[in-house]
């Protein structure tokens, strides 16, 4: 056993070890460590033996061994918002047969019946209906070229979430905003260039030198991107400090009833989505701040085969979603699989974390309780954000994120899991560790 004690670290929650080379494999009990290769590499090894103050890895011990002394990347500011308008699920049908809409003969019947199934109670709008129509008449005449009034809109509308999530995540973290050294945005219901993380360096005051960039359609899945790549991000330096904002704007998009009433997928994307926008301030925390969330672990996978389950085109009519329906059947049936190779290597099962999964909708939620045998309290977050703002594509995550949070402890849960789906089908999740101030 060659012993490491003159590279001392104090243990808290851990010890991650920094290192030329990934040979400390060793496993026996002690605390958990993370070995990272210089390339950025990096595994997971166990100290064979550990007191405060010295630790000894049984195996072979790499050569220039460095320890840094690192807490998990958390989650240390949290911002949302919404767009003023707001629609209620029981009138969402009538307005959208008024005769300038062109929806076709019985259109009101069936949004109606959609609307009462969706699980929704009400949403939020950039734009209402009459005002779209007002000023771009296209969007609302089924297949006319409208994209560029959609993106117009877009670039409108979507700066306003985008400020205020972010200015709220900003102040809920409470540091210097100079101190941010990342800003990533996501969305995957506008384009344009400079994008919002550009026009955001500006208006919230952040350094030019922030490194940013904007990702787009990417899919629902893209908040729980964001906090991956936030927590990768930050793992790399205590000094990093990321602002990940969502922002989708769906009703900007949204598909009119087709005359042939052919295309019940347009009723089923306007009626679920909703818009909204998310903000989180991710870093590994220093002395003075306090996360909220831990990171502890990130994964990903897709399902085989379901490349046709989520898919959406760039047309000149705007953006053109297909969601299957054995969506919830595609989604359910891998979830419980995914979440056991998350869970397990920490001794968690399904009933000792909270679901912070994407409200993708109704059948997809009651499907994923149905399987993986839940108890009804795990989902009601993702269910209540569902309930009163919809389906906000990337950025439903935070919502739901931000319930669990306001609610404190849930039955004694000392863990959270973001979960988010997206296209093909994606799942991508973050087990995170509930830290209660
Ligand atoms: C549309 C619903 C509200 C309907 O609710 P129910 O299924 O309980 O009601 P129901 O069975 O009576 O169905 C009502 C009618 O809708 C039709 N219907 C249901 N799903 C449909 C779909 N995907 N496309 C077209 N039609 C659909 C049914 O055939 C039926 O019509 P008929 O009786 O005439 O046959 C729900 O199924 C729903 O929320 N589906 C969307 C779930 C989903 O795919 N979410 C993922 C979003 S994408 C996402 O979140 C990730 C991303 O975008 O990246």
């Amino acid at each position: 056993m060659k012993s490491l004690s003159d590279l001392v670290v104090q243990n808290g929650n851990g010890v991650h070890v920094r290192c030329r080379d990934d040979g400390l494999k060793d496993t026996k009990a002690g605390i958990e460590i993370k070995i990272m290769s210089d390339l950025g590499t990096e595994s997971n090894g166990v100290a064979a033996h550990t007191n405060t103050n010295d630790i000894r890895c049984e195996g072979y011990v790499p050569y220039a061994v460095k320890l840094v002394e690192q807490r998990p990347p958390g989650i240390l500011g949290m911002g949302t918002a919404n767009p003023p308008h707001t629609y209620k699920m029981d009138e969402f049908a009538k307005i959208l047969a008024k005769p300038e809409f062109n929806g076709p003969p019985g259109a009101e019947v069936f949004v109606d019946r959609i609307c009462k199934a969706s699980g929704i109670k009400k949403k939020h709008t950039a734009v209402t209906a009459d005002e779209v129509y007002a000023g771009y008449p296209n969007i609302y005449n089924f297949g006319e070229p409208s994209l560029d009034d959609r993106f117009k809109l877009f670039e409108k509308q979507g700066m306003n979430i985008s400020i205020e999530c972010s200015e709220r995540a900003l102040k809920d973290w409470g540091g210097d905003r100079s101190a941010i050294t990342h800003l990533i945005v996501f969305s995957s219901t506008g384009m344009l260039t400079p994008a919002i993380d550009y026009r955001l360096l500006e208006a919230l005051n952040l350094s030019p030198n922030v490194k940013h960039y904007f990702v787009s359609f990417l899919g629902c899945h893209g908040g729980v991107i964001g906090l991956r790549t936030a927590c990768e991000i930050a793992e790399a330096d205590p000094k990093h400090r990321v602002l990940i904002v969502c922002t989708e704007l769906s009703s900007v998009q949204a598909q009119n009833i087709d005359p042939a009433f052919t295309r019940l997928n347009n009723i089923v994307t306007l009626t679920i989505f909703g818009d909204g926008a998310g903000a989180v301030v991710v870093g590994q925390p220093s002395k003075t701040e306090v996360p909220f969330f831990e990171m502890i672990r990130c994964k990903s996978t897709i399902i085989p085969n379901t490349s046709k389950s989520i898919s959406v085109m760039i047309t000149q009519h705007g953006l053109d979603a297909n969601l299957e329906k054995d969506v919830p059947k595609n989604v359910s049936s891998s979830t419980g699989v995914f979440m056991k190779s998350l869970l397990d290597e920490f001794g968690l099962d399904f009933a000792s974390v909270g679901w912070a999964a994407h409200p993708g909708g109704k059948p997809i939620l009651d499907a994923i309780e149905k399987v993986c045998g839940l108890l009804p309290d795990q989902l009601e977050n993702s269910r209540s954000v569902l309930e009163n703002k919809g389906n906000m594509s990337s950025a439903s995550v935070f919502f739901v994120l931000d319930e669990f949070r306001k609610k404190g402890r849930v039955a004694g849960r000392d863990w959270t899991v973001a979960l988010g789906f997206g296209p093909g089908i994606s799942i991508e999740g973050v087990l995170l560790r509930n830290i209660y101030h």
